[in-house]
């Protein structure tokens, strides 16, 4: 743990390889406290998950109608989904405090035990990026999900010796962008577990509209539709696209936002009507114009734009992809009909379909 080099999160972080900061999912630096002011607070306001918000419900009325504490509860997704807010939603819910802390910033076993024997009886205790916490801080957590005891080590060599310490009762809260890195043995202490799925524009054009109204910004429906769509399914895009707009119409026009002008300002800030970036542009034009479609090589692709071929596969392709924009073929990446109709360009009609085309000039290098 706490090796960039093997940590797949990594690549995000390194600010050569970082994403448009206007389309990635990850929270910026500045904007908590934007963010903050922009949660939603309960169940019944958190749009747009509606299965995780029901299941979820059920829990917490179980347990109070039980008066007990909650099962330890796992969230999984992509960033900016919301996990957070809904950590946050289960303390309000439950009318206790909340405890933030994250995987890397507990290195020792230590550091957990003191969160965890300072926790008031009740607390949510919120652990943001729960896979990346120290092995020994893990082991601890067991028990202490399941007994709600935690063993302090004293002393060192063969005279170190375990003391038991009680600990409150708490709900722990567990987020993770990969569910799959958890081992077994944790993941199986939660009782319950959901995964955050990308929002459709309906819901992301809800939550614009309430953001709107929290900010006591005017906003036209149809304006609103427009950031939704460019916010690639996920709400901390589309609040951030909001308050750029919003910059945007209160020094270009009144304040209030029309569709025209939040698409004069998403085209100043170079986010597309699918939401591709600069960098996720280029990427496809350069497959389709200096290509013909591929396959390509990555490397051969990176290059041409002038990129890190890693820059090119963990920023930009997984968006290409997930939008149906790109293909990874066993010969190379391929861009797909609705690549070429996105960039409103036509594919060579005589061009052979990827996977099973002649061989590509460019091929087999990746
Ligand atoms: N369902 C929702 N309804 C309204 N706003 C939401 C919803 N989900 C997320 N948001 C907003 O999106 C922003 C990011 O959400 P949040 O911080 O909870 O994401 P996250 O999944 O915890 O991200 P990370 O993995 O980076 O910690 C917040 O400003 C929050 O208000």
């Amino acid at each position: 743990m706490g090796d960039s080099n093997s940590d797949p999160d990594a690549v995000r972080r390194d600010p050569v390889n970082a994403a448009d900061p206007m389309v990635d999912a990850h929270a910026q630096p500045d904007e908590a406290a934007a963010e903050a002011a922009l949660r939603p607070h309960t169940l019944a306001e958190f749009r747009g998950q509606p299965r995780v918000a029901e299941q979820l419900g059920l829990v917490l009325a179980a347990a109070r109608n039980r008066a007990h504490v909650p099962d330890h509860v796992l969230l999984s997704g992509p960033p900016g989904l919301g996990k957070t807010t809904l950590a946050g939603i289960i303390a309000n819910e439950l009318g206790v405090p909340l405890r933030i802390s994250s995987g890397p910033a507990i290195q020792h076993a230590g550091d957990l035990a003191a969160i965890l024997s300072g926790l008031a009886e009740g607390e949510v205790f919120f652990l943001d990026e729960i896979h990346r916490m120290s092995r020994a801080a893990e082991e601890m957590l067991y028990l202490a999900m399941e007994d709600f005891r935690v063993d302090v080590i004293v002393g060192k060599g063969p005279g170190a010796t375990a003391i038991p310490l009680q600990i409150p009762r708490f709900t722990m809260v567990g987020a993770t962008t990969r569910a799959g890195l958890l081992p077994g043995p944790l993941r199986d202490r939660f009782g319950f577990t959901a995964q955050l799925d990308f929002y459709a524009p309906e819901a992301l054009t809800e939550i614009v509209v309430t953001s709107a109204r929290r900010l006591g910004v005017g906003l036209d429906p149809d304006a609103a539709a427009e950031i939704a769509g460019r916010s690639r399914g996920t709400p901390r895009i589309a609040n951030r696209l909001l308050r750029r707009v919003r910059d945007y119409a209160a020094v270009k026009a009144d304040g209030h936002i029309t569709r025209e002008l939040a698409r004069a300002a998403l085209k100043l800030y170079e986010v597309d009507e699918r939401g591709l970036d600069r960098l996720d542009r280029r990427v496809l034009e350069s497959l389709c114009t200096r290509f013909g479609g591929g396959p390509v090589g990555l490397s051969t692709l990176a290059i041409s734009v002038g990129e890190e071929a890693e820059t090119v596969e963990e920023v930009a392709e997984p968006f290409l992809v997930r939008e149906g924009f790109l293909m990874r073929t066993p010969r190379g990446r391929a861009a797909t009909p609705a690549g070429w109709a996105h960039l409103g360009l036509t594919p060579p009609s005589a061009s052979p379909s990827p996977a099973a085309g002649a061989p590509s000039l460019f091929d087999g290098e990746d």
